[in-house]
């Protein structure tokens, strides 16, 4: 079998087999029945020829009943007058009556008249010798007994077939005695079958059935016939039929071979009718079987597909990630699932099916239940029980799908333990401080909201207490902020162990923590908290085994007395924690109406002081300093004042905070510097050229990027040298960021400026920055110098300061100096230089410009005095 058929599917090529079977079957049939229907057709043309011939007979017949009953011939027969035989056997009458022979014969049966005539050639001709030996010998035509009697039918003769009739001549009324014989006969001659194939309009063959070697065709027919067969047919290859029988002569013997020919006109039909009937039967059957094989393929294609469809799915749901489980709706029983669900709860398929769903779902039944049906609808979330007894969180979807016994529930379950870790940790990121684990102000604010709508209803306080750290800044410069994270953790968690569970305590950054206090029904409550509060932190905190000590300043605002918003509640105990620390830190303080107040001022102030450099309403005064040992002018402080028309004169330890809390110092700073180097450079060129002029540096400008670039172009501008300014910067600005300031310093002193730490002593005062920053001169806080006589710890504090000053190289300055035994006592201690009231106070330009010009000419009387 060829390779494409074996490629076919079976069905195909049972159809195409069946096909070829169909057009064998219905060509064989067709064909035969056409064939049955040529053989008719030829059955009865030859009948039709075979019939003709008998017509001739009877014609004969019909002749021969006219000329021998007839008393002309009745008489001829016995008189033989001629005259009868000119006036009715003339050759005329045998070309009109179409005969062959006529002959006459008396009783005795010997001849009267014999006649003959070539119907062919239509001329007389001889009378055939071998009829009279017939009628002589045989006498079968010759001799009848009665005048009824006759003889017709095919006489083989040597001269040719003849249809021959023999009548009794009698009387013209039909009477005897018979008195002779007639015979009449036709040659089956050329022109006679000729004729006869006329009218049968086929052409038609005769053959005498003699003695004579016959032809292959005929001696075969002859042999088919004379076995009793009526017809016998041949055909050939120029698509003519023909159709033999066989006709008895006179005494039965076989006589002639009759052949009919015809066109095969209906076997070609039937052949065309095959060619058209199974043209269309391939065509159709083409068509079928090509739209069946499509049609077979394309089955067979979807089955593949479907098949291929099935086994995806199939791995899909073996290889998702998603438990899958099959359950009876009714019952919950398991009837299958896939290997994700078995891990999710690591059970086994066996293990699971035939079992209740439920067992692999945590919670009551009821529960589940309702979870089970609004899964139906939407995703639902669901604990599942792994069999190590840990649970799962997933969301579940159901779907109905059918089975063949009806229908099961497809529950489907995706494990979201990990995302809802991840978003638990995501939420307390977002929630809470990353350092000490508390909560942060975002989750503060919500438990505010919480605690105040708790409060409204039952009608009771909520409390809000901000802490912070007093100088805890100090710590983080010096000790490093690994320490003070360290630092800040310890004290999270000691806050964390004084809170009740119901509050909150969190932290707002930096140093900064607030402790919300909830259900609260009076005012005693909250103060017993905040002073619990102070004794908390009493205890050292160890920090790498070194001990810190730690005070807070903390505000406190009430709920409903101080507002009803997270925003004013917060914003006023942070005024209440401002107002703790001025209050000299390490307390805590209510919130009260009149710190809202001096708020409100210093907006006021904030506001007015935006324009006032542009209105000219600062001033400088200066404050000299003098050398006690040689008792000469050798620097001033340029110290800010501010006159507004609304506000009046408003002192520089208001509005510089301010300033600097609006970032406003910046501009003014710079101002001040100018302003006092062109002053500066005034005196100089008045003959004070040793005056070096003191600018108080705040920290918002110090930490500037740009701070020193500044400083250099508005120096450079003024164009007093350098080494004539002093940059009094404090201990707490310098203490921000320690490499870095080490770095501004040294620029600093590169340009030639000296630096002056003003108000030592009030903050951390390290040795341990203090030996690595580059500086010239430490001012001794006002502080130390007001109580220096009356209080040893602060004379022997001063002392200290002007003892480490000295071993450092440094240049001491006290100042605030007020009285002669303040001096006396700087003096003996080793002070260089003071400032104070004593000597003079701060001046206007012009004010000062006089006091030079008189201690000049009068030199100090402060230390005459002194010296007397
Ligand atoms: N950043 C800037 N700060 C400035 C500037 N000008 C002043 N200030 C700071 O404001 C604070 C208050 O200053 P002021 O009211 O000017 O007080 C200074 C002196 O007038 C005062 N003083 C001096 N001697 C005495 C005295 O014998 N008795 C007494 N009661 N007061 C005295 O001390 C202040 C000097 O302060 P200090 O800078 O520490 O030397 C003050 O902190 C100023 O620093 C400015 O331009 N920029």
């Amino acid at each position: 079998m060829p390779k494409a058929i074996r490629k076919l599917p079976l069905p195909i090529v049972v159809f195409g087999l069946t096909l070829i079977l169909i057009c064998a079957g219905a060509r064989f049939f067709i064909i035969e029945s056409f064939i049955q229907l040529e053989k008719r057709e030829m059955q009865r043309n030859v009948d039709r020829a075979v019939r003709l011939i008998s017509e001739d007979i009877d014609h004969l017949n019909t002749l021969c009943s006219d000329y021998s009953g007839w008393d002309d011939a009745y008489k001829f027969v016995q008189d033989r007058n001629n005259k009868f035989i000119v006036d009715n056997l003339s050759p005329e009458t045998f070309a009109k009556l179409r005969l062959s022979v006529l002959s006459y014969y008396d009783f005795q049966g010997a001849p009267v008249y014999e006649g003959a005539y070539d119907l062919d050639h239509g001329i007389g001709a001889k009378f055939p010798a071998s009829l009279r030996e017939h009628l002589v010998h045989t006498q079968t035509l010759t001799n009848f007994a009665a005048p009824s009697d006759n003889r017709f039918g095919i006489l083989n003769l040597p001269e040719g077939v003849l249809l021959v009739v023999a009548k009794p001549v009698i009387t013209s009324s039909y009477k005897g005695p018979i008195k002779g014989t007639l015979v009449m006969g036709r040659f089956l001659s050329p022109k006679t079958v000729a004729r006869i194939a006329d009218n049968l309009k086929l052409p038609l063959k005769i053959v005498a059935i003699d003695n004579k070697p016959q032809s292959e065709e005929f001696a075969q027919v002859r042999q088919l016939l004379a076995a009793g067969q009526k017809l016998a047919l041949k055909t050939d290859q120029s698509g003519q039929i023909y159709g033999y029988t066989m006709l008895a002569g006179l005494s039965g013997e076989p006589a002639l071979i009759l052949r009919v020919d015809a066109h095969r006109s209906i076997y070609h039909e039937g052949e065309k009718s095959v060619a058209y009937f199974l043209g269309w039967i391939i065509i159709c059957g083409g068509m079928v079987t090509g739209i069946f094989a499509w049609s077979v393929r394309r089955l067979a294609d979807s089955h593949k597909e479907t098949e291929r469809s099935e086994e995806r799915h199939r791995l899909v749901v073996e290889r998702t990630d998603q438990g899958i489980l099959l359950v009876d709706p009714g019952t919950h029983i398991v009837l299958d699932a896939n290997p994700a669900f078995c891990l999710l709860v690591g059970q086994s398929l066996q293990d699971l099916v035939g079992t209740s769903a439920f067992t692999f779902i945590n919670g009551d039944k009821s529960s589940i239940d309702e979870t089970i049906e609004r899964a139906k609808h939407e995703k639902r979330e669901l604990s599942l029980i792994h069999r190590d007894g840990t649970k799962l969180v997933s969301e579940i979807s159901i779907t109905s799908i059918p089975t063949e016994t009806g229908t099961a529930d497809c529950y489907m379950f995706h494990d979201i333990s990990m995302q809802r870790r991840f978003q638990d940790e995501l939420l307390h990121q977002a929630t809470h401080d990353q350092l000490t684990g508390l909560p942060n102000r975002s989750l503060l604010n919500d438990r505010m909201v919480q605690a105040i709508t708790g409060a409204r209803r039952r009608g009771d306080l909520v409390a809000l207490l901000l802490i912070d750290l007093d100088h805890f800044k100090v710590v983080n410069d010096t000790m490093g902020h690994a320490t003070g994270d360290m630092l800040l953790k310890s004290v999270a968690n000691r806050l964390l162990s004084f809170v009740r569970s119901s509050d909150t305590l969190a932290r707002f950054g930096g140093d900064e923590f607030v402790i919300l206090l909830t259900c609260i029904s009076n005012m005693s409550d909250i103060i017993t908290v905040a002073e619990n509060f102070s004794g908390l932190l009493a205890i050292p905190f160890v920090i790498q085994d070194r001990d810190y000590f730690m005070t807070a300043s903390v505000g406190i605002a009430v709920f409903p007395d101080d507002g009803d918003s997270i925003d004013v509640l917060v914003k006023k105990a942070d005024t209440a924690m401002y107002n703790a620390k001025e209050l000299g830190r390490n307390g805590f303080q209510f919130f009260a109406e009149e710190m809202n107040l001096k708020m409100n001022s210093r907006l006021r102030v904030e506001t007015q002081m935006r324009r006032a450099l542009e209105r000219n309403e600062m001033q400088l005064h200066y404050q000299p300093k003098l050398d006690i040992r040689s008792g000469t002018i050798n620097g001033l402080e340029a110290l800010i004042r501010w006159h507004n028309d609304s506000l009046g004169m408003v002192s520089p330890a208001e509005f510089i905070p301010i300033a600097e809390a609006s970032g406003l110092i910046v501009q003014i700073g710079e101002w001040v510097l100018e302003t006092a180097c062109k002053q500066t450079l005034i005196w100089h060129n008045m003959g004070h050229a040793s005056l070096r002029v003191s600018v108080n540096i705040s920290t918002r400008q110090f930490v500037r990027p740009e701070f020193v670039d500044r400083i250099a172009d508005i120096i450079e501008k003024c164009g007093l040298p350098a080494q004539f300014v002093d940059l009094e910067i404090t201990e707490s600005a310098l203490t921000h960021n320690i490499s870095e300031t080490i770095t501004i310093l040294q620029r600093l002193k590169a340009m030639g400026v000296t630096i002056s730490i003003d108000d030592f002593g009030t903050g951390y005062s390290s040795l341990n920055y203090l030996k690595r920053f580059p500086i010239d001169t430490l001012k001794i806080d006002k502080s130390f110098v007001d109580d220096v006589v009356e209080r040893t710890e602060d004379a022997a504090i001063v002392a200290t300061i002007i003892a480490m000053a000295h071993h450092m190289n440094l240049n001491v300055v006290a100042e605030g100096v007020e009285t002669l035994e303040q001096l006396d006592l700087l003096k003996k201690g080793g002070c260089e230089e003071i400032q104070g009231y004593l000597f003079c106070k701060p001046q206007t330009a012009e004010g000062l410009t006089d006091f030079l010009e008189s201690f000049r000419r009068k030199g100090c009387t402060l230390l005459k005095y002194k010296n007397r």
